[in-house]
């Protein structure tokens, strides 16, 4: 068995029992129709005395033939959908356990269309290995009860089963390329179009639409010659099937004509005889649809086996080395890093080298720096979407190590410089870290953020439905920083927003960050002059190592790249009191 129908294989492992039920229904519902042609003999034999018993058989084996046909067809079609739901459970959950890293290195739309598109592919193929199973042994069976009823009409008809079988096994590989080519565009152009989607205002603005309308369009194309190819092939192998059944029936009737009339065959074994040779289109017509399916399956599974590469973050602490729970020394930072040093990938430069930082229990950390400099990388550390190659980060004086990730990131919160609003109400957005939070608390976060009189003023208030395009970027900020606040995390991570704010969104925000400094730990990534000049210790950083560290005057004082950042952020912030006013 090669590789990737083991892949497909291992899909199904879980339910062998209602494949076997289904593999022995099967059976039985083809000895039904198999034994059709036979009785049917037995009717013709008894033409002139009591048919009673032959046509009572006859009628009781079309019943249960169709009865136990339908159950098999039931039992089959559920065991599809739960594969495809297995399959689609197990993508979901391995996309959230996955490393921030390996998952944002893929396009999204594409890792979308795994769980979509893929899967269904899953459908036929699951039943499919019965059905090969099933009507191949059809297939035999009515083969060799056609040679009990007459050994030269057998051979017509082998004749035409070889010839339809090279064309079919010559036509199917093919046909498999196709469709699977066919799939790897849908899967191009779900993570192009999500691209395109996500940047539709850019898209505009750059009078793009019809470059990346082509551009897209072209996978859509791909996709559909690919499908045409693979439809002209099996619109092939299908004529040829049933012309040469067809031919050998006319060569059978011929043949079999011939030699009732030598008295050679019987007249009720040519009928029985020609029975089986239209029957035989039925093995053959399942066996290609089952081949077909199982080779789009094999490459759909191989496909979202690859999801099983993602790199998965680890659920649990090791627990041997994590030492009993010690109320942490006040006196001592909250957060520590000790010579760590990281790069995204191997053999890249690392983005930050060798970086010894405190983190102190209280008060505000602005960390500035050039494009580049690392400091988006500091956050990723933090919050261990990154994993230092050297060196090491504390939490109270614990490394990283002895935590769970679920632990440390329960002590952080995090404002992303994106502020992404999460599908669902002001409410949804604001639960979002902690669902158990009470209306006092929302209303308390809301005031903080001075949201408060907005959420009153809409109809719905808290219960208002959020699109990310209905809330301008201050009030995205804002519900972002009322999320984070909410239950007062021991450190606050801010990744201020290099777009300019509103007066009323940089006030709100200045002061909810000096209430947070005031009882826990802040850290921000500071893009405005403001936030600079609050901060209690400021941290440069220069090409990933931390340059120079200390307030706002002794960095103007000692530090010439400090001197030119905030000169640059003066200047960005005087040409916005220039635009207010
Ligand atoms: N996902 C990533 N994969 C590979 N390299 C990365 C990735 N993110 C950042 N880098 C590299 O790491 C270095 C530090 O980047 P980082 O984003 O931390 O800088 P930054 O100071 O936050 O910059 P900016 O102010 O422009 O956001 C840069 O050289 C950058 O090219």
């Amino acid at each position: 068995m090669g590789p990737r129908l083991r892949t497909l294989v291992s899909f199904l492992r879980p339910h062998t029992p209602t494949l076997v039920a289904g593999l022995l229904l099967g059976l039985v519902a083809n000895a039904a129709g198999l034994a059709t042609p036979m009785v049917t003999k037995w009717v013709l034999d008894s033409l002139g005395g009591s048919m009673a018993w032959p046509l009572t058989a006859l009628i009781a084996l079309v019943v249960v033939g169709a009865g136990i046909s339908l159950r098999q067809w039931i039992l089959m079609g559920t065991l599809a959908e739960r594969v495809i739901l297995d399959a689609r459970v197990s993508i979901i959950r391995r996309y959230f356990a996955a490393t921030v890293g390996d998952l944002t290195r893929r396009p999204s739309g594409e890792l979308v269309t795994r769980a979509t598109s893929d899967t269904g592919l899953l459908r036929e193929a699951s039943s499919s290995i019965v059905g090969i199973v099933n009507s191949s042994l059809a297939m035999i069976a009515t083969l060799v009860l056609m040679g009990v009823l007459d050994l030269v009409l057998l051979g017509c008809t082998l004749a035409a089963v070889v010839i339809v079988g090279a064309v079919m096994a010559t036509l199917m590989p093919t046909i498999a390329k196709a469709q699977e080519a066919a799939q790897e565009s849908v899967g191009r152009l779900g993570g192009t179009l999500d691209g395109a989607l996500r940047a539709i205002r850019t898209v505009k603005a750059s009078r793009a639409e019809a470059r990346q309308s082509a551009r897209i369009e072209a996978d859509a194309r791909e996709s559909a010659e690919a499908s045409i190819r693979a439809a002209r092939r099996t619109a092939v192998v299908w004529t040829i099937a049933w012309s040469g059944i067809q031919l050998s029936v006319i060569a059978i009737l011929g043949i079999g004509a011939w030699r009732a009339e030598q008295g050679l065959l019987e007249i009720s074994s040519l009928i029985a005889f020609l029975l089986y040779a239209f029957q035989l289109m039925g093995p053959i017509t399942e066996l290609t649809q089952n081949v077909t399916a199982l080779q789009a399956g094999v490459a759909a599974a191989a496909r979202i086996r690859q999801i099983e590469a993602i790199e998965v973050e680890p659920t649990a602490p090791p627990a041997a080395s994590a030492p009993p729970a010690v109320e942490p020394d006040p006196t001592q930072p909250v957060l520590a890093l000790r010579g760590v040093t990281a790069r995204y990938a191997p053999g890249t430069e690392p983005a930050v080298r060798d970086i010894d930082l405190d983190i102190p229990r209280r008060g505000h950390t602005a960390v500035v720096g050039p494009s580049g400099a690392g400091k988006t990388t500091l956050f990723s550390l933090m919050l261990r979407f990154l994993e230092p190659e050297s060196g090491e980060l504390f939490l109270d004086g614990r490394p990283y190590r002895t935590y769970g990730h679920g632990e440390v990131r329960a002590r952080l919160a995090y404002v992303e410089q994106e502020t992404p609003i999460v599908p669902g109400t002001i409410r949804d957005n604001l639960l979002f870290t902690h669902p158990d939070a009470t209306e006092e608390e929302l209303r308390a976060v809301l005031a903080a953020v001075r949201l408060d009189g907005k959420v009153d003023a809409l109809d719905e208030g808290l219960d208002t439905p959020l699109t990310s395009s209905a809330v301008s970027g201050g009030e995205r900020q804002r519900i972002a920083l009322a999320r984070a606040i909410l239950r007062t995390p021991d450190v606050l991570l801010l990744d201020e927003a290099t777009a300019q704010v509103d007066g009323l969104t940089e006030a709100a925000l200045q002061e909810c960050v000096r209430e947070r400094a005031a009882v826990g730990a802040v850290v921000t990534i500071a893009h405005r002059l403001s936030t600079v000049l609050d901060a209690d210790t400021i941290v440069v950083l220069e090409g990933g190592r931390v340059r120079a560290q200390g307030s706002h005057d002794e960095l103007l004082a000692t530090d010439e790249l400090y001197r030119r950042l905030v000169e640059a952020l003066r200047i960005a912030t005087s040409g916005l009191v220039a635009a207010d006013a």
